[in-house]
């Protein structure tokens, strides 16, 4: 396709939402037709750009044919541009964490009908992290397994989703789940042998630290990833947005998209 991909942007007035727009100006594979966020936003109606020409903040989903929907929003937002998406046949990347069962039933049943990348996190560091984790979490069965997140006091979901992700990632290597062996929120009493514990730490402007520690006896690995501009989960979500809009039909991952792209 020669034309740039009309993207709508939900969550534009957020933090990721402002990283993607400072991207998205100088990309010229996109062409932002709609920058959506809340109806009570006090951004609405001024320019996303300085650039008096540039698209208004609007609460108002376009009638304009769209190629792909990126949605960092929040669960209830999520909820709105699946059902947009679905209905009108747009292919969306959403990275929005905190998803309850209910809402991942909803993402579920969407990518039975369009092209769908809903990931906990954009980073290529965390996608290879998590491979890590795999490998380590089975090489060293026996050995304790905690999660630690650190993030910024205006995060509202806790454990984070890359907390999650890779508490499931090293759940799936050790032949169990989380519903199963995970621990979360404070705890009293002897660790229990095989749990997958999480900790959580909020606070400033930490942009995403996650640290996953296999304890043994006199001995301990840690492989952590730290984010520290959220430029990096940005470009993550504009790469898939632009691998994904032709896609046919179906639930994609991050890490399959970057084997099919980078062959890694
Ligand atoms: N997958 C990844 O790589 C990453 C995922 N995230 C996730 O992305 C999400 C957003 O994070 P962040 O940008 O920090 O959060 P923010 O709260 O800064 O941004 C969310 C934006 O979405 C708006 N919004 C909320 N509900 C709706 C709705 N129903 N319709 C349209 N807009 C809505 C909010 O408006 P208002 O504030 O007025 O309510 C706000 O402007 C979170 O779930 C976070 O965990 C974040 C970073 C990376
Ligand atoms: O809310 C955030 O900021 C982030 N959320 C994601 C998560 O919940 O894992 C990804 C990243 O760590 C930043």
């Amino acid at each position: 396709m020669n034309r740039p991909l009309r993207l709508a942007l939900h969550g534009a007035t957020g933090r990721m939402g402002r990283a993607l727009l400072d991207l998205l100006r100088d990309d010229g594979r996109f062409e932002l037709v709609a920058a959506l966020t809340v109806p009570d936003a006090p951004q609405l109606g001024e320019p996303v750009y300085l650039d008096r020409a540039a698209p208004r903040f609007t609460a108002q989903w376009p009638s304009q044919a769209l190629d792909v929907v990126i949605d960092f929003s929040g669960p209830t937002g999520l909820a709105h541009a699946l059902a947009q998406c679905r209905d009108r046949g747009i292919a969306l990347v959403s990275g929005t964490t905190g998803a309850d069962a209910a809402l991942k039933a909803c993402v579920a049943e969407a990518a039975q009908h369009i092209p769908l990348m809903h990931a906990s996190n954009f980073s290529l560091g965390v996608a290879v992290l998590a491979r890590l984790l795999r490998q380590a979490a089975a090489a060293l069965p026996a050995w304790d397994l905690e999660i630690v997140e650190a993030h910024h006091g205006r995060k509202v979901d806790a454990p984070s989703g890359t907390a999650l992700l890779l508490g499931e990632a090293a759940a799936a290597a050790r032949g169990t789940t989380l519903a199963r062996d995970g621990v979360s929120g404070t705890r009293e009493g002897a660790r229990r042998a095989g749990s997958i514990g999480f900790a959580v730490v909020r606070g400033g402007d930490i942009v995403g630290e996650h640290t996953a520690m296999l304890i043994g006896s006199g001995e301990r690995v840690e492989l952590a990833h730290r984010a520290t501009d959220r430029g990096i989960f940005a470009r993550g979500a504009l790469e898939a947005a632009h691998w994904l809009h032709d896609r046919p039909p179906g639930a994609y991952d991050l890490d399959a998209m970057l084997v099919a792209r980078l062959g890694a």
